[in-house]
């Protein structure tokens, strides 16, 4: 098992008070975005098996996810508190007082509310064949009156940085509300051969529309640069809640890779591969729902693909030995996901290069340890296996073959795909006010945006060849529609 200083580093790729949970484009409001609206939802049982214990953390109370019988506290709507924007949330008195920075132990899992609820009406079991959003048809592209500038919007800290990217909080001057901007370089794109996977995630981001998917609400690029802007996802990224729990409790991961669940089958059933699941890329709202961010390796993919990428701990043996493959990707990944959760370390992680992570992945021998949830071993035994006719997600049942799943057995699918049901954790955010604590400081950016210049992406005839390799349709242009 890992030790000292297991990934504290994020892993790169190789390669106001009106319904602020309604998405709102930064320049005209929008119609028809839909509006979150939760009331308390059930999602557990009243009683847990082995290892699904969790103590209510309101005091700096250890939660613990070792072995244990204990019958599970219901929430009591008696404490209840009322969110600003009115929904409903047992335990927010709690937050008032204390976030999980500034009094929990490292190794505990911070102000995790009960997530086992008791509840009057049980719900259905496998209830996987409600979920609503696997019929909807792909959005067209979300359309906003006239395009973003830079001029749209004051600039402020950064919030995340990645391989070719840096994300900024940023506040619309038109509607002061709170946006994220993603700002990639372009010469960087394409010295990193990133121009078509680039094009790719603004595509696919403007068509999808999930709960726990990023919104996208416009692109626009200067000469230097492509701007992304996104809803600004308060609660900061999962990794950091992880990596100061150490592991979660096995009904809090199960919380997360419900939701993940859902999220890809949505994708799987539009014939998006997402590519780059990893706790850095879902991001916890204000409510502590997922959502999934970076878009930068999604594909439209009817039937194989063969590209080398994703995150070298996440990648399943058929992309590390550089075979098609589909779908079935994801799974494997969830499955790393899952056990990374439970465990506080991917299966396959080794102290070495990532070449000897690959290796491993190759092998495909997973340690399990002894305080895994039979249930959760059994998936990810399912999820996790290079035989890809055995892996679950990729069989004949697809996605419903996960949900239906014993370990999801307590997960109401339709109740959880309207966030009808309380997350674990709620991040201690003030709602509205661009309150971007969860967040890690990073160097700020020294060149400034906005900068006039000729644009190197964009060419007349005759085009160079990097430009008829990288994009040949774009008429000169790498990036034609940002
Ligand atoms: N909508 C958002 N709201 C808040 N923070 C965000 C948002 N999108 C991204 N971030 C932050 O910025 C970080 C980097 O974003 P992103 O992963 O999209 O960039 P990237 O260059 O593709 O990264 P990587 O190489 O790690 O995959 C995220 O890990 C997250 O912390």
């Amino acid at each position: 098992m890992p030790t000292l200083g297991f990934l504290k580093k994020k892993r790169t790729k190789d390669s106001g008070s009106r319904d602020l949970d309604a998405p709102t484009s930064p320049i005209k409001e929008s119609s028809g975005s839909p509006t979150t609206s939760r009331t308390s939802g059930s999602f557990h049982l009243h009683k847990t098996k082995t290892g699904d214990s969790l103590t209510n953390t309101t005091s700096n109370t250890t939660t613990s996810n070792t072995t244990s019988n204990t019958t599970t506290a219901s929430t009591s709507n008696a404490n209840a508190n009322t969110t600003p924007n009115g929904s409903h949330h047992p335990v927010d008195s709690m937050h008032a007082t204390s976030t999980p920075q500034q009094h929990t132990p490292s190794h505990t899992v911070p102000s995790i509310q009960n997530l086992i609820h008791a509840s009057n009406a049980a719900p259905p079991r496998n209830g996987a064949g409600t979920v609503q959003f696997h019929t909807q048809p792909l959005n067209q592209a979300r359309v906003t009156k006239g395009k973003y500038t830079l001029t749209d919007f004051a600039m402020q800290r950064t919030l995340g940085t990645g391989s070719f990217g840096r994300v900024h909080l940023v506040q619309s001057k038109h509607n002061q509300r709170f946006y994220a901007v993603k700002v990639l370089k372009k010469a960087q794109v394409v010295k990193m051969k990133q121009v078509e996977h680039t094009n790719d995630e603004r595509r696919m981001l403007q068509q999808v529309k999930h709960p726990f998917l990023i919104t996208l609400w416009g692109t626009f690029q200067d000469s230097k640069n492509l701007y992304m802007v996104m809803d600004f996802v308060e609660g900061g990224e999962l990794f950091s809640l992880l990596r100061k729990s150490q592991r979660f409790p096995n009904p809090v991961a199960k919380f997360y890779a419900a939701e993940v669940t859902l999220a890809l089958d949505y994708l799987h059933s539009h014939n998006i591969i997402y590519r780059d699941l990893k706790p850095e890329n879902l991001l916890l709202d204000r409510h502590g729902h997922l959502k999934i961010t970076d878009f930068g390796f999604a594909k439209e993919v009817p039937d194989i693909t063969w590209t080398l990428c994703g995150t070298p701990d996440y990648l399943a043996p058929e992309v590390v030995a550089s075979k098609g493959y589909n779908k079935s990707v994801d799974w494997w990944s969830l499955g790393i996901l899952i056990f990374e959760m439970l465990c506080g370390f991917t299966p396959f992680w080794d102290g070495g290069s990532p070449m000897k992570i690959y290796e491993n992945i190759l092998k495909s021998r997973v340690k399990y340890p002894p305080y895994i949830h039979p249930d959760a071993h059994d998936l990810l035994q399912k999820l996790i296996t290079p035989d890809l006719t055995k892996r679950l997600g990729n069989l004949h049942g697809g996605s419903k073959d996960v949900m239906n799943h014993p370990w999801f057995a307590e997960v109401t699918w339709d109740r959880l795909s309207k966030k009808d049901i309380d997350a674990p954790y709620v991040p201690p955010v003030r709602a509205g006010v661009g309150d971007a604590s969860q967040f890690d400081k990073y160097p700020e950016e020294t060149e400034a945006y906005g900068q006039a210049g000729d644009d190197p992406c964009v060419k007349s005839p005759p085009y160079t060849v990097e430009h008829i390799l990288t994009c040949p349709n774009s008429h000169g242009h790498l990036f034609p529609d940002f």
